[in-house]
């Protein structure tokens, strides 16, 4: 994965100006400094209102993403396409599937590929992060129905062959508690999500480990 370091030199009375501005975005900090950290190679206009102090550094991080880990979009659509048939023969998730988009395993796995670190295709080609909110709003999505999503999921993992390292399984249990406990929010009566932010990028809790020698 590219990441691009970007460094500020900003006096401590615009710290908090500063930290505003970077809101979201994964900074360091050391006295009168900043580093400002982006993923995924994308083109980054710079923190609002804040000049860096030089151009970008650009690195290559060794470590492969979660999503060349999974096994990329093949891989993704399969766990998609076995995930939704098991969801449709369940009584509890059945009636709020029912009805869902001939396409919607591809455009699942397109949107979990972006977040685990694949290509930003569902940002270019699926109308990006308002789109995915705006198909959860209004659905009162109840913590059961949340609960066993995640389960038929984590069953998807097992049945189609999903790495089952620990590192990366932790990774991926980690992204779906997470997730799923957001769409369970905002699809509450009411509820107003920002609908204006990236897509997430979710990353190893820890490095995978290494293969052993053959
Ligand atoms: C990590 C958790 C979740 C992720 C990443 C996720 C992702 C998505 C995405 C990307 C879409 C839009 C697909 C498209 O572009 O066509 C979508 C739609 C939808 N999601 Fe979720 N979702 C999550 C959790 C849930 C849960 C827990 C439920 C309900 C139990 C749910 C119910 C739905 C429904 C009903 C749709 C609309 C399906 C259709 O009519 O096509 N989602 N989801």
């Amino acid at each position: 994965m590219i990441v691009d370091y970007l460094r500020y030199t900003v006096p401590e009375t615009a710290a908090a100006d500063f930290e505003k501005a970077a809101a979201g975005h994964e900074i360091e900090r050391a006295p009168g400094r900043y580093l400002v950290k982006v993923k995924g190679g994308a083109p980054f206009a710079g923190i609002e209102g804040f000049t860096p102090d030089g151009e970008p550094e650009r690195y290559e991080t060794t470590t492969p993403t979660l999503y060349e880990w999974a096994g990329g979009h093949e891989a993704l659509v399969k766990l998609l396409t076995v995930f939704y048939g098991h969801v449709l023969e369940d009584p509890l998730l059945e009636p709020v599937f029912r009805s869902m988009d001939a396409h919607h395993a591809e455009h699942v796995a397109t949107w979990l590929g972006e977040v685990l670190g694949g290509p930003a295709a569902y940002t270019s080609g699926h109308g990006g992060h308002a789109h995915m909110i705006g198909r959860h709003l209004g659905r009162g999505i109840t913590e059961e129905q949340r609960r066993r999503w995640v389960t038929l999921l984590l069953d998807a993992a097992d049945e189609t062959g999903l790495p089952g390292d620990p590192e990366f399984r932790a990774a991926f249990a980690g992204y779906l508690e997470w997730g799923s406990r957001l769409a369970v929010v905002f699809s509450a009566p009411g509820a107003q999500p920002n609908l204006h932010e990236p897509v997430p990028h979710w990353d190893w809790p820890m490095p995978p480990w290494p293969p052993a020698p053959s």
